[in-house]
């Protein structure tokens, strides 16, 4: 194979540095253009927006820019590498919202002495915006920052890592599980990693079914159990009355693994202990928690994910945001509350019980993919994503009270 990391780089580096730009949507090319387009004409809209700040939906492009807000505090796996090393990544967010769902986005990576100062300045900007995605920002920090920029925002503000995590972690779980004959409410759930986006996935798992004492999450100091000290509020709800310390003892039995802490963390050959037909999800990027071919070679009777593009059944955040920011933006809701992603994970699970478009087969280069153990989730360029899970998103927020436009027409997204 050629180099690998060599490839990356490269593609990074040309045509041109990075990922994305910006284009025009408007003419700029004579002396009536500029007039409009600058001095005098732009001062009609400004004048528009002092009188109604709405009118900035009707004149400007917030209504469909979404910033990509980082500290770069928990970039990926990788950890906390800073604010300037996460720009590929909050780029290639960008990317995704803007090939996948026709969203215009930022990235902005904030340097801050406190979380308090981070939440100033987000909340300072806001404005700018139709939406926020907060991304790869650590735990606990992300809890505070998430809950605090909802109060004091007026537009939808979502941490990618933490709920989109668990849409997709949900829809692809609840498949899992029902392929393997298991029954949520039944089903021991091992959750490697307290973070972000553990809590968020397995605080989901439980509105989808999940019995909170059948699920035990570990960090780096073992299992959280009730008698560990100093945990913090929100690992403290998943503290379990267990005598169970290591990785390997609330193992055995198990019906599920759910990594979402590092590279490698998984032996082998601890997968034996789990129970028969087991759920293994090991969401860690760029390297999983096992190496899909070891646990294969270990188990021919697991279902097995990882957060990759380049293995079967990739349960990633980026089957849910570009979506769920569409139907939020399209009818300017002003949260994205439970019952919006509650909405996107039955559209996404449900996606992946039907036929597949024979694009999506050469875009993924697949030969078939049929609902089973080797395809329990949507791949990424299915083109049916954009428009089910934004309408279930969007009819969802209207239903719950949070849009300010009603209604949705009939061939919504029917050409996206
Ligand atoms: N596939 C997907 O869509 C997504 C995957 N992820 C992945 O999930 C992981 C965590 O991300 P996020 O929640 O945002 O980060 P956080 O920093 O919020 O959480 C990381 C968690 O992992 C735990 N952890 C790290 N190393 C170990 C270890 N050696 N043993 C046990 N636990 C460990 C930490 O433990 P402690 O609390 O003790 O520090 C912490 O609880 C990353 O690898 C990321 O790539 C995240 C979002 C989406
Ligand atoms: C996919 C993603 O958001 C992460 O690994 O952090
Ligand atoms: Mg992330």
């Amino acid at each position: 194979m050629p180099d690998f990391r060599q490839q990356a780089l490269d593609y990074h580096e040309f045509p041109k540095p990075g990922k994305i730009s910006i284009e025009l949507t408007t003419s700029a090319d004579t002396v009536t253009d500029l007039a409009l387009a600058y001095s005098p004409g732009v001062a009609e809209p400004v004048r528009e927006i002092a009188a109604d700040p709405n009118a900035a939906y009707k004149y400007t492009a917030k209504g469909n820019l979404v910033a990509v807000i980082t500290n770069g505090t928990a970039i990926l796996g990788l950890g906390n590498l800073g604010p300037l090393a996460s720009k590929p990544v909050m780029e290639g967010k960008a990317l995704l919202f803007k090939h996948f769902a026709g969203i215009d986005s930022i990235d902005i990576e904030v340097k801050h002495r406190t979380t308090e100062e981070f939440i100033n300045t987000v909340a300072n900007i806001a404005d700018t915006f139709g939406g926020i995605n907060l991304e790869d920002i650590k735990a606990p920090e992300c809890f505070e920052i998430e809950q605090e920029l909802i109060k004091r925002c007026k537009i939808p503000v979502f941490h990618d890592d933490q709920h989109g995590t668990a849409i997709v972690t949900t829809a692809g779980m609840l498949n899992a599980l029902e392929i393997q004959g298991k029954k949520i409410g039944e089903a021991i759930f091992v959750c490697l990693g307290a973070g972000a986006a553990a809590v968020a996935c397995m605080e989901l798992l439980i509105k989808c079914g999940a019995m909170r004492e059948k699920i035990y999450m570990l960090d780096r100091k073992g299992v959280i159990h009730t008698r560990r000290e100093e945990l913090t509020p929100h690992k403290a709800l998943f503290a379990n009355n267990t005598d169970k310390r290591t990785l390997e003892d609330v193992l055995e039995g198990a019906d599920v693994f759910l990594g979402l802490s590092g590279p490698d963390l998984l032996p082998p050959e601890a997968l034996r202990l789990m129970a028969p037909n087991p759920v293994v999800f090991a969401c860690s990027n760029p390297d999983p928690e096992i190496k899909p071919e070891l646990a294969h070679a270990v188990r021919d009777d697991l279902i097995m994910a990882t957060g990759r593009s380049d293995y079967p059944n990739q349960v990633n955040n980026v089957l849910c945001f570009p979506f769920i920011f569409r139907g939020a933006l399209d009818v300017r809701a002003s949260v994205i509350n439970d019952e919006m992603k509650v909405a996107a994970v039955e559209a996404l699970r449900s996606i992946s019980k039907e036929p597949v478009p024979e694009k999506v087969l050469i875009a993924s280069q697949s030969k078939s993919l049929i609902f089973g153990k080797h395809y329990i989730i949507p791949k990424p360029m299915d083109p049916r994503l954009c428009k089910r899970i934004a309408t279930a998103v969007a009819k969802a927020a209207i239903a719950s009270g949070v849009a300010k436009i009603e209604s949705i027409p009939e061939n919504y997204l029917d050409n996206f």
